[in-house]
Formats: C-alpha cells, sequence, structure tokens
C-alpha cells in the first residue's frame, strides 16, 4: 500500500514548537538520560548530551564510563555525568537516550537490558540497535514501544533487517515501512533524504542535508536533538521528524557559509539554536 510522504519544513517548527509559557520552569521540558561511551567511545555519549542540551531539554543527564566524567563536565557542565547510581537515574529521568558508543560488551548490554523494559519514552542508537538485532523476533516483538525513536543508518538497519545493506539502500521506503512494523515506534532510516516512518502510518522525508554530515558523530548529535523533543513533549514520529529536520537544516547553513568538507558534528550545534527559535 502506497503511503502519502510527507515533507518536513518550517512549519512543523511553528506547530511543534509554540513560545514557551512565561512561567515555565526546567521541570516543564523534561530530563533527558543519555546511556553510552564505553572505553575509547566518551565522545559519541558526550555529543548526544551536549546536542540534548543544546535543543531545549530541561535536564540532562550522562551514565558512562568514569573515565569521560571530567571530558563531558569541562565540556558542558550543565549535563550532569555519572558512573555509578543506574537505577536511580533511570528513575529521574522522562526520556532515554541509549546506544552512543555504549559498545558490544556485557556493560553496554546489562544497561540495556535494564531500559529497554522502560516504557518512559526512548530513542535507541548505534549499539543500542545493533543490541536488538541480535535478539529473537519473539523478544522484538515483546520490546514494542509506540514511544520510542530508532535511528539506524543503513548498516544498522541492514544489521536489523538480516538483509545486505545494498538491499535496504536499493528500496529505503520499504525497508523504513519494514522496520518499523518489526520493531514498533518510529524508525527514523538515515542518510541522503532521510526517511521517517510512524507507529500510526505517518511517512516523512526530509529534503534537507548535505554530504558535509557524512563525518563522524553526526548521528550522535541528531539522536540528542530528537531525544530533548521528546522530553518536550513531542510524540515519537513528530520529535524524529523535527528533530531530523533542525539536523539537516543546521548542516545546509553551515555548509551554505563555510562549504561541506570539514563539517564537524558539533558545528550544528552552533546554528541549532536559532532554528529552534524560529530565527534563521
Ligand atoms: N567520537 C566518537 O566517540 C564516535 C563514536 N561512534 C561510535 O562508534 C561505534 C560504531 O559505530 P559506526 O556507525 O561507526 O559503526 P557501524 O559498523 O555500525 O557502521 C559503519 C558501517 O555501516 C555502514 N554505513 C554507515 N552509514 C551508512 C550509509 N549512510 N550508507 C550506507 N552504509 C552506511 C557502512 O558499511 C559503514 O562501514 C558506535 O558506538 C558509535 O556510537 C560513532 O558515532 C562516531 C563518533
Ligand atoms: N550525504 C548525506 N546527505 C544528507 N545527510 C547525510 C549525508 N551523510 C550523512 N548524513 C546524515 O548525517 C548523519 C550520520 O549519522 P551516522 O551515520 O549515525 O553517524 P555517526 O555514527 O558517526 O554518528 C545522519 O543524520 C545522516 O542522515
Amino acid at each position: 500500500m502506497s503511503r502519502t510522504i510527507q515533507t518536513v519544513d518550517a512549519q512543523w517548527l511553528k506547530r511543534l514548537l509554540p513560545r514557551r509559557p512565561a512561567q515555565a520552569h526546567k521541570g516543564y521540558f523534561g530530563h533527558v538520560l543519555v546511556v553510552g561511551g564505553d572505553h575509547g567511545y566518551g565522545g559519541a555519549a558526550i555529543m548526544a548530551a551536549q546536542a540534548a542540551a543544546r535543543s531545549g531539554a530541561g535536564l540532562v543527564s550522562l551514565y558512562t564510563r568514569q573515565e569521560h566524567i571530567s571530558a563531558m563536565l569541562s565540556r558542558q557542565p550543565e549535563v550532569m555525568a555519572n558512573h555509578q547510581h543506574f537505577t536511580t537515574m533511570l528513575d529521574r529521568a522522562t526520556v532515554i537516550l541509549a546506544g552512543p558508543g555504549l559498545g558490544p560488551d556485557s556493560w553496554g548490554k546489562a544497561l540495556l537490558a535494564q531500559l529497554l523494559v522502560s516504557n518512559k519514552p526512548q530513542l535507541l542508537d548505534a549499539d543500542a540497535l545493533n543490541y536488538l538485532a541480535t535478539l529473537s523476533t519473539a523478544e522484538q516483538q515483546q520490546l514494542q514501544h509506540d514511544n520510542r525513536v530508532l535511528t539506524p543508518h543503513p548498516g544498522e538497519a541492514a544489521r536489523l533487517l538480516n538483509c545486505p545493506t545494498a538491499a535496504i539502500e536499493h528500496d529505503r521506503i520499504a525497508a523504513v515501512q519494514q522496520l518499523q512494523q518489526q520493531f514498533g515506534g518510529t524508525v527514523l532510516l538515515k542518510g541522503q533524504h532521510s526517511l521517517i516512518a510512524g507507529p500510526k502510518q505517518q511517512l516523512a522525508r526530509l529534503s534537507c542535508g548535505n554530504p558535509g554530515m557524512a563525518s563522524g558523530g553526526m548521528g550522535d548529535v541528531l539522536s540528542g536533538i530528537i531525544a530533548a523533543l521528546l522530553a518536550q513533549g513531542l510524540n515519537s514520529f513528530d520529535a524524529a521528524a523535527l528533530g531530523g529536520w533542525l539536523h539537516g537544516s543546521a548542516a545546509d547553513q553551515l555548509a551554505a557559509e563555510r562549504g561541506e568538507r570539514g563539517l564537524l558534528a558539533t558545528d550544528i550545534l552552533l546554528p541549532l539554536q536559532k532554528l529552534l527559535n524560529g530565527k534563521t
């Protein structure tokens, strides 16, 4: 069955992120818990946490390896970073973002086993997706969750569907819809013209973004943006679609000003705040 493909544009921003109430305080805008950063991959989790803070979440915490704590605090002291008390951190969070730099080892798997059964809004990326791919179909179905966003790149999508990456790229619309049916929630299939499939048969495509974004960490920043939108009350489809649009549009502004080559993931945070507030 063919579905209408929606195009995400600046109107979505006005519709989904109205002005903040004058009496608002940080409790209005949610608390994102980022879980990731095993040995050697602290940057991924740090970038995701930084992006969540810059995208309007009321509070952001990071659960990571001890060795990454001081890097996080020196880069963005607004983020509460810890390597202990995972269960308490999970209880306090309103949104969970898991996967960036989480790694394939027992440390990350134990954290995932705990957080995947939570019914809080979630975003799963990178190694959290690779872990989901290792579960049986029955286990995957048991863990389905409407308010969850999965953000696979084509390599991760291929692992989730147990097929070659070329098959994903051959028919990206079929792939994103199949992922959504198999895993529930919303799926954002990354790459040129990212596609978003939601739990109510929604389908959207991004027309923004450029090859300057083909650099490490870009997906980590995207995950932080989307998690912050979930924390601000958007549903999984709206958060993924608007988050993808903000990410790609910020990259397009940077590419127009400075060119594509050498664009870094954290550069996105510079234009992001203005875009988020409708100031282009
Ligand atoms: N600074 C950091 O700490 C960084 C850590 N990262 C972490 O590194 C770990 C491994 O992630 P990777 O994504 O590098 O490894 P993966 O093995 O998941 O993905 C790499 C492969 O996937 C395929 N692929 C990726 N994007 C594709 C596209 N758009 N089209 C077609 N094929 C595509 C390619 O075959 C590529 O070689 C994760 O934990 C991740 O979070 C990365 O996010 C990069 C930055
Ligand atoms: N050629 C491109 N055109 C548009 N967007 C791109 C392009 N290359 C990469 N991107 C975007 O950059 C991000 C890369 O994410 P990902 O592959 O997960 O990177 P990482 O794992 O290094 O964080 C995605 O949002 C993807 O859609």
